[in-house]
């Protein structure tokens, strides 16, 4: 990415169109829009067979920011996730964009709706050992919520949008209020495991079917809007009872570091039977069907045997 490149929302990519990056030339096919954000658009394209996802960034300042995160992220990283950042010519005018790992993947909320409650716990779990991952590198996730986070196949877990990551003991600066420790009057925004634990207990309370109250208690005004409520929240939830104290613990700020958070996940899954894979319902609806067709089958030739003999 170069200096002096003009941003705007404005500029389209359309399906079809090839953006050709100035410096690398590397080219790539516009499939589709996958999201829409504050920061810009990311689409899936395509480059000789592989697919990608490019970020088309509004701000250049941003979006160089973010690259240089995935930079440093990928130097421990046993697989890149940036594969490319360049500069396109679009009617005369330049404009940022990189491009990277596409994440094949649904929102924890989809994934769930599709494959059952079961999976929240191993998401949950999945998702805990990211961010720690992360922490271990020094950074803080910043901006966590649901829409940035992907789940494919056995509830494996990919943080997507590394646009409010952040060097531990910084202040941290993009983030959305739901998820914000600041905004909860539960401690500062400065970026620590802990700040990351109460946006994971925040994501954990919108997955267990809580998300309404959950808004409407947002809503309150500020001296209503505390940790303690947020902790009678989580008492009243069901689903988050097997993990109702971690939960507890990530709201409080009790953790020393991420570490600790991931052990006394795993620990509450095997205590409470919660531990291993759940079984996805497509399966349990194939093995139904299974079942009802060798009946059927069954039933079909005794009633052969009967009337021939
Ligand atoms: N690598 C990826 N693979 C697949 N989908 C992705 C990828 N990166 C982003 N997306 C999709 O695009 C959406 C928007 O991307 P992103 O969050 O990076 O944009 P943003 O402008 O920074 O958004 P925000 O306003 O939430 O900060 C994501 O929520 C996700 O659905």
């Amino acid at each position: 990415m170069g200096f002096g490149v003009t941003t705007s929302s404005k500029a389209v990519l359309t399906e079809g169109l090839v953006v050709t990056g100035k410096w690398n030339k590397r080219s790539y096919r516009i499939e589709r829009l996958l999201g829409e954000g504050a920061n810009g658009k990311v689409f899936l394209v395509q480059s000789g067979k592989q697919s990608y996802a490019l970020k088309f960034g509004f701000d250049a300042l941003d979006l160089q920011m973010e690259v240089n995160v995935l930079r440093e992220l990928d130097k421990k990283s046993p697989s890149p996730f940036l594969r490319d950042a360049d500069d396109v010519e679009l009617n005369g005018s330049v404009y940022p964009f990189y491009v990277m790992t596409y994440v094949r993947g649904a929102t924890p909320e989809h994934y769930i709706r599709k494959n059952g409650s079961d999976w929240f716990f191993l998401i949950g779990l999945n998702l805990l050992r990211k961010l720690h991952a992360l922490h271990r590198q020094g950074y803080v996730f910043g901006d966590l919520k649901t829409d940035n986070v992907l789940v494919s196949g056995y509830g494996e877990v990919e943080l997507v949008d590394y646009g409010g990551v952040t060097a531990k003991g910084r202040s941290v600066k993009q983030f959305t209020e739901l998820y914000d420790r600041g905004y909860w009057n539960a401690g500062e925004r400065r970026a620590d495991d802990g700040y990351d634990l109460f946006g994971f207990a925040i994501v954990c309370l919108q997955l267990s079917g809580m998300g309404k109250k959950l808004q409407e208690l947002a809503k309150t005004l500020p001296q209503n809007r505390g940790p303690d409520e947020l902790l009678k929240l989580i008492g009243e939830s069901p689903s988050c009872r097997a993990v109702a104290d971690v939960l507890k613990k990530a709201i409080a700020g009790r953790y020393a570091d991420s570490a600790e958070a991931v052990a006394e996940w795993k620990r509450a899954m095997e205590k409470h039977g919660a531990a291993g894979y759940p079984r996805p319902v497509v399966s349990a609806l194939w093995i139904k069907t299974a079942f009802v067709a060798s009946i059927g089958l069954f039933a079909s030739t005794l009633y052969l045997y009967l009337i021939k003999g």
